[in-house]
């Protein structure tokens, strides 16, 4: 059956052309490539022993949630092998906010979604509900929170997104889980202040229109979309790339070196200067990608690399599922169980 779904799905992909969500001109090298070298494993303090130990853990996780157990044992070596070098990787803007629908700078106000961004985070819900997902980085901001727990709750495998409190020793133990059962059910969420959206300051507030108005179109597009030219006392998307990036090798990477399917629910310039470290994008290209709310974007992480695949359309479209075989296993396995 699960072969039946693969193959049907690299039909699809070699008629399909994918949807970029990214609404820019310029060429995307659509292989974004991270080579993992020595030196990665090392300054990540993961000597090639503790590399391959979380590569095992990884392939065993995974799995769990890929195959019954009648068909465990029909899953082929390379089929192990191949499930623990790859994941996929779905990054996703918040839907509207209260602010986004005034047409006001927002940055670092945390403000919630308005009634079309709770429903772009239920679209967007459905788009990826048939992609597994492991883990869930959010920003510390309640827009890209509410997004995820929205979006998680049209999620075919039903799993319960857990928001996880460490902010202290007392918060740690009064939100502990017990019961494997519960936990095997549960999807970790890790908020982090480093993927809140870039600190717009003296603006944060202000109206887009009157702003371009009172400093000039050309002053405000600069502060808004290039790479190195700050707003007034506010972030640049480099400055904001130099914690969002950070954040993102020093604690997302690993996880998807061990396997682990993530989302990251975040800001439309911590996204940015995220892409522009996937794409590798120079600070050129970088002023044309404009990121639209609620719309989730598909890379796909393996050997080391970080493939491209645009924006899913839908649950079932078959073109999603053609790059990995363990894609195609995931879906294969909830339609068999949901049927
Ligand atoms: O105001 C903001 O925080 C951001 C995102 O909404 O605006 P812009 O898209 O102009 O960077």
């Amino acid at each position: 059956m699960a072969a039946g779904v693969y193959n049907q799905a690299i039909g699809a992909f070699q008629s399909h052309s994918l949807v970029n969500n990214f609404n820019h001109q310029q060429k995307f090298n659509n292989i974004g490539r991270l080579v993992v070298t020595k030196d990665f494993i090392s300054s990540n303090c993961l000597s090639r022993k503790n590399f391959s130990v979380i590569q095992c853990i990884a392939s065993q996780t995974s799995e769990v949630d890929t195959a019954s157990s009648s068909s465990r044992s029909k899953t082929s070596a390379r089929d192990t092998h191949t499930k623990s070098n790859e994941a996929a990787l779905i990054l996703v803007r918040h839907g509207e906010s209260l602010w986004n629908e005034k047409n006001l700078f927002t940055g670092c106000v945390d403000v919630p979604l308005s009634k079309k961004g709770i429903d772009e985070a239920i679209e967007a819900g459905k788009r990826i509900s048939s992609i597994p997902v492991d883990l869930i980085f959010t920003s510390a901001l309640i827009r890209a929170q509410m997004t995820a727990m929205l979006a998680m709750t049209q999620h075919r495998r039903r799993k319960v997104p857990i928001i996880v409190h460490n902010e202290s020793e007392q918060a740690r133990e009064w939100s502990q889980i017990f019961g494997e059962d519960t936990r095997k059910h549960s999807i970790p969420v890790i908020t982090a202040w480093q993927l809140n959206e870039r600190m717009y300051g003296g603006l944060q507030g202000l109206n887009k229109l009157q702003t371009a108005e009172r400093y000039g179109k050309e002053k405000v597009h600069e502060w808004r979309r290039s790479y190195s030219i700050p707003p007034p006392n506010g972030e640049s998307l480099e400055m904001c790339a130099e914690r969002a990036v950070a954040y993102f090798r020093d604690q997302i990477e690993p996880q998807l070196l061990s396997g682990k399917n993530i989302m990251i629910s975040a800001h439309g310039n911590s996204l940015r200067s995220i892409i522009m470290y996937l794409d590798k994008l120079t600070s050129q290209e970088v002023i044309s990608l404009e990121l639209s709310t609620g719309i989730p974007m598909l890379y796909i992480f393996k050997e080391g690399r970080f493939i491209r695949r645009g924006s899913p359309i839908g649950p079932t479209e078959a073109g999603v599922y053609a790059y990995t075989r363990r894609l195609a296993l995931y879906r294969q396995r909830l339609d068999d169980v949901l049927q």
